[in-house]
């Protein structure tokens, strides 16, 4: 199992009072598989995305739970390619006996290492992700530089931007000369330059027209990454993922490969977004 999120509980501080954003919420994620995460706004997703790689907002904290994860950043690997023993045998994060370490306990600079590397989140709304002082070439480039530091860099990030079908020319472009959708691609090629184990995809086509959605989707398709897709979109994730979680409320209500959620749901509410979904009203549940 490359991600294996067990009972993970976040809340967050407000001045009147705490909310609970994520409760008890467990699910997995094999090796270069595609697991949609459902769920109606305000049901949890960004959390959990944001609590896997470290980066909640201040007032969010994560309560209980673990997420282990398989996979072992270039800055971990030895002379002989073994993690390098300061850093999995650090007694003071837990390490399971298969060699996972628990992301939602890892020290920041360690954190570092994997995000982008094994671990990259393509965050709601591209523009944010992207600094608009720097080229779309140069935030790619400085990526792969942190990580992978014999590459060339700038080769990859040209090659990066065209393997998601912009032409390796606009690297030299500013976030702002480029459309929306050509924004939100470059946010993906960001999260692919490293060759990353695990891509999460914060609803990554909110706001694309058809087309560019299409393109998006058959990207992260067609990945060896595996992929976590965060959506309120049922068709979506029906067109894209093996098999989904539903939130509610915090809550993982349903688990399953996406024909068996679709086609015979557990939960009431999976069923209610379901024949929502067959009725033609997708996209009205927010
Ligand atoms: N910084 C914060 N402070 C307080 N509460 C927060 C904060 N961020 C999120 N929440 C609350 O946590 C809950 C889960 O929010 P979250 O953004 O994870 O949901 P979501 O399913 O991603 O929603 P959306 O689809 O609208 O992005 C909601 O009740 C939300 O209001």
């Amino acid at each position: 199992m490359l991600l294996d999120i067990d009972s993970l509980t976040v809340r967050y501080r407000a001045l009147d009072g705490d909310v609970h954003a994520l409760t008890d919420a467990s699910l997995a994620i094999e090796r270069g598989r595609t697991v949609g995460l459902l769920g109606e706004s305000g049901s949890g997703k960004t959390t959990l995305a944001r609590a896997l790689v470290g980066l909640l907002s201040e007032a969010g904290e994560v309560v209980d739970g673990h997420a282990w994860f398989d996979a072992v950043p270039p800055a971990w690997a030895g002379a002989n390619g073994t993690p390098r023993p300061n850093v999995l045998a650090d007694e003071a994060y837990p390490v399971r006996d298969d060699g996972a370490t628990d992301l939602l306990a890892l020290p920041e600079a360690h954190l570092r290492d994997l995000r982008w590397a094994e671990i990259a989140l393509v965050p709601q709304r591209a523009m944010g992700a992207l600094d608009p002082a720097y080229t779309v070439g140069e935030q790619i480039a400085e990526a792969v530089r942190r990580h992978e530091p014999g590459v060339d860099a700038d080769r990859r990030a040209r090659d990066t931007l065209a393997r998601v079908g912009i032409g390796a020319a606009r690297a030299d472009d500013h976030p702002h000369e480029l459309s929306g959708g050509e924004r939100q691609r470059t946010v993906l090629a960001m999260a692919l330059a490293c060759d990353p184990a695990l891509i999460v995809a914060d609803e990554p086509t909110t706001g694309l027209d058809a087309v560019v959605r299409d393109r998006v989707l058959d990207d992260l398709a067609a990945l060896d990454a595996a992929v976590l897709l965060v959506s309120h979109d049922l068709a979506v994730l029906a067109e894209t993922c093996e098999r989904l979680a539903v939130l509610h409320d915090g809550r993982v209500v349903e688990t399953g490969s996406t024909e068996t959620v679709l086609g015979d749901p557990t939960s009431a509410h999976t069923a209610a977004l379901c024949d929502a979904w067959r009725a033609g009203t997708e996209g009205t549940w927010d």
